[in-house]
């Protein structure tokens, strides 16, 4: 959940800071920071060009946009579309920014469609609306020219809602045409409005999402009561940049040197991490190979901290038994199985779909094959992580739980997923959380460590799972899991709250919003 993928991986132009139209508004609320903006730094080519060739690309946007509200994912459905329309380089790069764009940023751009249109979306089609959205994007988040922009959205909509449509599509976006956004800002935000109702609208993000990592950000006190509105802010603008392309070095099959090499840069946060500026991740031999992956460097830390935390086991009991519960699609598995070998230990990727176990094969056919060569066994297998407990009870030495959760530590990645996710879902997930955890200690061995990871920071999913199941068992204690996160330079990485439980955050680290609770089975 938490692994890199999609268009995003290369080929981006720019993430969503950009040159500002928004300072003159902050400015005027004294006190608040001064921030970036949300205008593309790209103009990828100049306008002339763009009405003569766009076409091709907002109609890819468009089906795109159609696809995600029947329920794809847009880092699925838009290579595909790209693929199939024969779109590449800087065009594919313009149209992955207006599909990102439009979808991340409709909390914004309903309400000023809305005012514009004088009514309410409900009384916009929603294929309309999908239509709208791209060409407020253009208007107030990227550098395309007003008239390009209106006229290349007009002639959209008449292909692909209608002639009627045309009409009402080419009104609005006159009209939204005609302020910029800190105008709009000030019209759909009125002065007064409750600091979460006007981040959800200038930051684009659900209003309980808003609510939620701000007690997030206090619960695992990464901010202060006087920091917080300060700090959620800049979290909500992180989740609507662009991420960077994280590579791994999975160890002893690959090395960071040869990632260097191959143009990417050394992570400052990973021991094992490369960051590649530009370009294919795919065009680099050992990522196509498996020795290496795209991979938020926020995994590979909690990977690591599992395998450097000092586990006690009874010397006859022979290598040491490693479990990963939740594999799939098999990112931290993949670097995990590296780490095993390295310490001459056995590990058991388990994965409750199909499907992902599938993936999690193929990622980890490099280390396989290392494995039967040292005699080491490396199994994936199908099956519910809640009966490991009883199926295997202490078997295990090092377990990871990295469980199933919102994802709201990587809407980055996502730009989807912050309007699908609904408050109720964690009621579900908190159950199978619990289910999971309590299912892993039971098969971990006195003396054996489990990590507890989520791609949310939710204290829903983090800090309540981990106290309500230490507080229900005195068979295990939460280790600080500090310590065992190390940068590149070996040093304790900074900014981790108080402990002993860890957060990662994408304002602040740079990375997926990871939580990590290291848990020792008492002896
Ligand atoms: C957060 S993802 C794991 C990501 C993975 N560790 C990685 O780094 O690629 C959670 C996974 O748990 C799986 N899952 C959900 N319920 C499960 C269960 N009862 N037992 C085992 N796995 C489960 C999901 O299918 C999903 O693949």
């Amino acid at each position: 959940m938490s692994e890199q993928s999609g268009p995003e991986r290369g080929g981006r132009s720019g993430g969503q800071r950009g040159g500002g139209q928004r300072g003159g508004r902050d400015g005027q609320r004294g006190g608040r920071r001064q921030q970036g903006g949300r205008r593309q730094e790209y103009s990828a080519q100049r306008p002339s060009e763009r009405s003569r060739t766009s076409d091709p690309q907002r109609l890819a946007a468009y089906t795109v946009m159609r696809a995600v509200a029947e329920g794809a994912y847009a880092n699925l459905e838009l290579p595909k579309v790209l693929r199939e329309k024969r779109i590449h380089g800087r065009d594919a790069a313009f149209t992955t920014e207006l599909v990102y764009g439009a979808i991340r940023l409709q909390g914004l751009y309903d309400p000023i469609i809305a005012s514009a249109a004088g009514r309410p979306l409900s009384k916009i089609d929603a294929n309309v609306l999908d239509t709208l959205r791209l060409g407020a994007h253009q208007l107030l988040g990227m550098r395309v020219p007003a008239h390009a922009a209106a006229d290349e959205t007009v002639g959209l909509a008449r292909r692909v809602n209608g002639a009627g449509a045309a009409g009402f599509v080419n009104a609005v976006m006159r009209r939204v045409s005609e302020r910029p956004l800190d105008e709009w800002l000030r019209i759909v935000v009125p002065e007064g409005t409750a600091t979460s109702a006007r981040l959800a609208v200038e930051q684009s993000h659900p209003e309980w999402v808003v609510k939620a990592m701000r007690a997030a950000l206090l619960g695992h006190r990464a901010s202060t009561p006087d920091s917080v509105d300060t700090d959620l802010e800049r979290l909500l603008e992180a989740d609507n940049a662009a991420p960077k392309v994280s590579l791994v070095a999975r160890p002893g099959l690959a090395d960071v040197e040869e990632l260097v090499e191959a143009g990417a840069e050394r992570s400052p946060l990973s021991p094992v991490g490369a960051v590649l500026a530009g370009g294919d991740p795919g065009g680099i031999p050992a990522v196509r190979e498996g020795r290496a992956a795209v991979q938020d460097e926020g995994s590979q830390l909690v990977a690591l901290a599992l395998a450097a935390v000092p586990v006690e086991s009874d010397d006859r009991a022979g290598a040491e038994q490693w479990l990963d519960l939740c594999a799939g699609p098999g990112g931290k598995a993949g670097l995990l199985a590296a780490l095993a070998l390295q310490a001459g230990a056995d590990l058991t990727a388990n994965e409750v779909s199909r499907h992902r176990a599938d993936l999690v094969r193929q990622t980890l056919r490099p280390a396989a094959e290392r494995a039967a060569e040292q005699g080491r066994s490396l199994e994936v297998r199908t099956g519910d992580g809640r009966t490991v407990g009883e199926d295997e009870p202490g078997r295990y030495q090092r377990v990871l739980v990295d469980a199933p959760c919102t994802g709201l530590g990587a809407l980055r990645r996502r730009p989807e997923a912050r309007w699908r996710r609904q408050p109720g879902d964690l009621a579900d997930l908190g159950r199978l959380q619990r289910e999971l955890l309590a299912a892993a200690i039971d098969a971990t061995a006195p003396g054996g460590v489990v990590a507890y990871a989520t791609c949310s920071p939710h204290l829903a999913e983090t800090q309540f799972v981990v106290s309500d199941t230490t507080k229900r068992r005195d068979d295990v204690e939460v280790l600080d899991a500090r310590p065992f996160l190390r940068d590149t330079s070996g040093e304790p990485v900074g900014d981790l709250g108080d402990g002993p439980t860890v957060q990662l955050w994408p304002h602040l680290h740079g990375t997926d919003g990871m939580f990590l609770a290291l848990l020792r089975k008492r002896g």
